[in-house]
């Protein structure tokens, strides 16, 4: 057994990993986090408020994407705090699905069987709690009635072996507040055992390697310091995990000695990275009847496009209130966020400079693949059809975009032109068979071709999961603590 062990990054898998791993008095655990690593009582209200979101909880890395196929910028959210993206997120909770968890063993993950996540679900510590009808919103309401009347049929729970339909989500919010990973994990009793040193606003530059091999002797710091540890554990996100493996002498070999970086293992780090698009089909409303606009995410409809995979369901259709009010001629609005959860598009990851204070050239290619403009196109139908259903559409003015007389040329051209993302980007540094054009990893998160050196978090999910991702992360990390660490 490896004795004393670095995490970097106290995000969804690090918080995770630092509280399982520090259970056996016998290992020494650090964990090192970029952003403030606040204590339970100590967390701002902004970044605790489940109503607010991404850099307006002050708490973000401030990341934009290259415009890729689109033509704009994305403000790319990222947490930059103990509970890493858990902290800043929407607080839905849902388990990848069957089809997901298949299809990540096909890929080359053996050991995510249904089996180990069934386990690891079991093990969960985040509270979840499904939303009641009158938790939600009369926009919300009124959605899941439209969607109903549309012909899109209930759901049997978000989390239930058949998903699919319409339905109030499942959050991680108790009395307003997001119950983040490291409120859920690194409790003020974890945080007191003698065996586990949190240091938080220290940022990693890369991982030291003992000279002239792969095998990995721990971090070095932004200020020079060094920390050894007989194994490093990368949870720094898909971006920040990305990010210190380049920097480390692990990526392109090509791209690496552009600048000046020494390679150390030849790999595929950051090619492979994929999020889900997401588009905003906003609507004017009647200010006089739209009612109170919380919580800002409530309800979804969830459904299968005609071009998705067998058993696969890759439209999320979600009612919420994250609009610029003043953006609408009525001073009120909403939106029916449509997502495509099974996207083609891969994008990637690179480094502008070896500086650890520059960020990452980030471009998820959003869009890339034209199926993906058609499989979005007809999900903005179908959330369009929903829009024109009463009872939802007693509450519409008039839709604002893609506009009511768009055609299918004008939603893609809409998409293209006002397209963000749903903010969950994985597979920068993925699992597959040693050897393959994408593979970074093996099952456990093992960087090929070096020792004592892991990456747990959502880098190394196959692909994209037909959910949002937090769950997915902490279930792998829970996964890894069990199988790895015996935790
Ligand atoms: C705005 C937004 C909304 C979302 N909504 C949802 C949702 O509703 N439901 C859901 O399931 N998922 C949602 N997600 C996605 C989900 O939160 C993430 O997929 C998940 O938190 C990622 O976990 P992670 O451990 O991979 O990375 P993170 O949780 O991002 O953790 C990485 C940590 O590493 C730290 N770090 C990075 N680089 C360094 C470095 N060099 N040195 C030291 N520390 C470093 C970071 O500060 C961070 O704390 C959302 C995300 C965002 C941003």
């Amino acid at each position: 057994m490896n004795n004393t062990v670095v995490i970097v990054g106290g995000g969804s898998a690090g918080a995770v990993l630092a509280s399982r791993l520090s259970e056996n008095p016998g290992r020494q655990i650090t964990l090192v986090e970029a952003g403030p690593a606040y204590r339970a009582a100590e967390f701002p209200q902004t970044v605790t408020n489940a109503q607010l979101l991404g850099a307006f909880t002050g708490a973000d890395w401030g990341y934009q994407s290259a415009p890729g196929a689109l033509d704009h910028p994305i403000a790319l959210y990222r947490g930059k705090v103990l509970g890493g993206s858990s902290a800043v997120n929407g607080s839905v909770f849902i388990r990848p699905t069957t089809a997901d968890i298949d299809r990540w063993r096909a890929a080359g993950a053996a050991a995510f069987t249904q089996g180990a996540f069934i386990e690891a679900f079991e093990r969960i510590q985040v509270p979840v709690h499904t939303l009641e009808r009158d938790e939600l919103s009369k926009v919300q309401r009124s959605f899941t009635d439209a969607a109903d009347r549309a012909g899109v049929p209930e759901s049997k729970g978000f989390n239930s072996a058949n998903p699919a339909g319409w339905g109030a989500y499942p959050m991680n919010v108790v009395d307003g507040v997001r119950v983040n990973t490291a409120l859920a994990y690194l409790t003020d009793e974890v945080r007191s055992r003698p065996n586990l040193t949190v240091r938080g606003n220290t940022t990693v530059d890369a991982v030291v390697f003992e000279e002239g091999t792969t095998t990995a002797t721990g971090i070095r710091l932004t200020d020079g310091e060094v920390i050894a540890a007989d194994e490093v554990v990368l949870s720094a996100g898909t971006y920040g995990s990305a990010a210190i493996l380049l920097r480390s002498g692990i990526g392109p070999a090509r791209g690496l000695a552009d600048l000046g970086i020494a390679t150390v293992v030849d790999a595929p780090v950051g090619k492979h990275i994929q999020d889900h698009p997401f588009y905003y089909n906003a609507y004017a409303a009647d200010a006089q009847k739209i009612g109170t606009q919380t919580p800002v995410i409530g309800a979804k409809v969830w459904a299968a496009g005609t071009m998705a995979a067998a058993g696969e369901f890759d439209i999320h259709i979600t009612a919420t209130h994250l609009i610029d009010q003043s953006l609408s001629p009525t001073g009120a609005a909403f939106v029916l966020a449509v997502a495509l959860t099974r996207p083609a598009s891969r994008g990637t990851i690179t480094l502008a400079s070896k500086d650890a204070n520059v960020a990452p050239i980030i471009d998820l290619n959003l869009l890339g693949e034209q199926s993906d403009r058609d499989r979005l196109a007809e999900a903005i139908q179908l959330a369009r059809r929903i829009g024109r259903t009463a009872p939802l559409s007693d509450l519409v003015v008039a839709e604002m975009m893609p506009g009511a007389d768009a055609t299918d040329t004008d939603i893609t051209k809409s998409a293209l032109h006002t397209l963000d993302t749903y903010h969950h980007p994985v597979s920068s540094a993925p699992i597959g068979p040693q050897g393959t054009e994408y593979a970074v990893v093996d099952t456990h998160g093992g960087v090929y071709g070096t020792t004592r050196l892991r990456v747990v978090d959502a880098s190394i999910l196959p692909d994209a999961p037909s959910v949002a991702t937090n769950p997915s992360v902490i279930s792998v990390a829970e996964i890894v603590a069990a199988r790895v660490y015996g935790a």
